[in-house]
């Protein structure tokens, strides 16, 4: 089967390896759009070939790439980072970025197709997991916060598009008052914390793909799905 071309009907993978997989399906189907949706649990290249584009969930970022690898999905994936709207969520962000700091020794498999470098496990341990209100730029009702799930999330520690780059845009940052404190985060002292430091940075959209260190599956809120599809997906297939 093709990938469907017209917006009737939008195919959306899933890459389905291991981590929060289930619950962006379970948010999809929720969804009241215009298009029909249809899903794809991605676990080998022959699945990946039926998506018009992709969400890769939370979980563990090396698990995940450990996986696609031995799938023979590693070279598919990168492939269709390069012509395909990408969604990845906290690991899956830490994979869609074109650097990661804090990696296994030997390093750390990435996917790449977003100017930005992260750092993992940037604001702590699984104790030091957070949840916060984030103001989010042009989200459904964007007056209403929309609720951050933050677990062993990456920090952003810079954006680096170079000039033939699609831009950047910063979809939503943390506000400095809501950021944890605590003893293992890389995060500047709370009295030399800048607002426009790349740390509180959250989520960022770059052409057709977005990046979101926090969990938006986890929540009862289907607006960052809404907005995947009419920002990224969309776009692309017109
Ligand atoms: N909730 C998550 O997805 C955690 C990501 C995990 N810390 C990683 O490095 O992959």
């Amino acid at each position: 089967m093709q990938p469907s071309t017209h917006r009737e009907e939008i195919t959306i993978g899933i890459l389905a390896l291991q981590g929060a997989f289930v619950e962006h399906q379970a948010m999809l189907q929720k969804l009241s759009l215009k298009q029909r949706i249809h899903i794809v649990q991605v676990r080998t290249p022959e699945d990946l070939t039926k998506c018009d584009s992709l969400i890769i969930p939370g979980g563990e970022s090396t698990t995940i790439a450990l996986l696609a690898r031995l799938a023979g999905l590693l070279g598919p994936l990168r492939d269709f980072v390069k012509v395909k709207p990408v969604w990845g969520t906290c690991a899956g962000a830490i994979l869609l970025a074109q650097a990661a700091e804090g990696t296994k020794k030997g390093g750390q498999e990435l996917l790449g197709g977003m100017s930005v470098t992260v750092m993992r496990n940037g604001f702590g341990s699984q104790v030091e997991s957070f949840e916060a209100p984030l103001e989010v730029e042009g989200l459904r009702d964007s007056d209403r916060p929309f609720h951050g799930v933050f677990i062993r999330a990456p920090v952003v520690l810079s954006l680096d598009p170079s000039p033939s780059d699609p831009a950047i845009e910063i979809v939503s940052r943390i506000s400095t008052a809501l950021l944890p404190y605590n003893q293992t985060t890389l995060l500047p002292d709370e009295d030399v914390r800048d607002p426009r430091d790349p740390s509180t940075i959250v989520a960022v959209r770059q052409g057709r793909h977005l990046l979101t260190t926090f969990h938006p599956e986890l929540t009862k809120d289907d607006r960052f799905h809404e907005y995947f599809i009419q920002r990224c997906v969309l776009p692309s297939l017109s």
